[in-house]
């Protein structure tokens, strides 16, 4: 694989679409990058998305929820994310399999190792080489979001306050499991000193890893 794939994660609200919108447009002249998101970014993938977040499915079983997540995951990857890498390009994408991880196998009690198999069934393993997690308080990311009218509330959104608290821990363990790709950033700051903190990661990624 000759390019870079960096995936962004972190609870509602916590700035990742916002930044990441932010590092592709002050890096497209000088490198290839594809912004993308899941679940999502691709049609497939988007109408999956749908199903998942309408906030009438309110019924849906969490082995279900955490199969479709993974079947997103196989199409956007197949279908966008890995012919992107073959031509070199960075791959910028807002959330990937720790989102699983964290939603469906810790918050929801799934298990973090049950949810990590069917992922690992689902992308054949292929991994990110960087993980950037924007840590925060659920308290402050939901507000973040109720104050931003062009973002529509979800069913997950819609969880409870407690259902926040144990995405957040499930994100604590998953970026312990995997300390070797992910770098945890405080995204209780204020939004310049984020996007400066991530910019300086991500143009270290790029040196370590084009400027050899
Ligand atoms: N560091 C910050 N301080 C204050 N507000 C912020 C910060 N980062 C982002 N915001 C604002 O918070 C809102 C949510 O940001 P954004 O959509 O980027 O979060 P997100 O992590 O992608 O959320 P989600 O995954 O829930 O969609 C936006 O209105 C954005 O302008
Ligand atoms: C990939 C993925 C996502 N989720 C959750 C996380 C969010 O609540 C929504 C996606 O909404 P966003 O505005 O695009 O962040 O889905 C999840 O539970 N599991 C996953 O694998």
């Amino acid at each position: 694989m000759n390019g870079l794939f960096i995936t962004f994660e972190g609870p509602e609200g916590a700035g990742k679409t916002t930044v990441i919108q932010r590092l592709a447009k002050d890096f497209s002249n000088e490198l290839n990058i594809l912004l993308t998101r899941e679940p999502g970014g691709i049609s497939i993938a988007e109408q999956i998305r749908a199903v998942i977040l309408d906030c009438d499915n309110t019924k849906m079983d969490a082995r279900t929820e955490a199969l479709l997540y993974a079947a997103a995951r196989r199409q956007h990857l197949v279908e966008k994310v890995l012919p992107a890498l073959e031509k070199g390009s960075i791959v910028l994408c807002d959330r990937f399999i720790d989102s699983s991880l964290a939603y469906q196998g810790y918050a929801r009690g799934l298990g973090i190792d049950e949810i990590l198999k069917i992922n690992e069934f689902a992308t054949q393993k292929h991994m990110p080489n960087l993980t950037i997690y924007f840590d925060v308080e659920p308290e402050e990311g939901l507000r973040r979001i109720a104050a931003n009218n062009n973002r529509e509330i979800n069913r997950l959104d819609e969880e409870t306050i407690d259902f926040h608290y144990k995405v957040r821990k499930g994100y604590h363990l998953v970026m312990e499991k995997f300390k070797n790709r992910c770098v945890l950033v405080d995204a209780s700051k204020d939004l310049e000193s984020v996007y400066e903190e991530v910019k300086a990661i991500f143009i270290q990624t790029i040196k370590e890893n084009f400027q050899k």
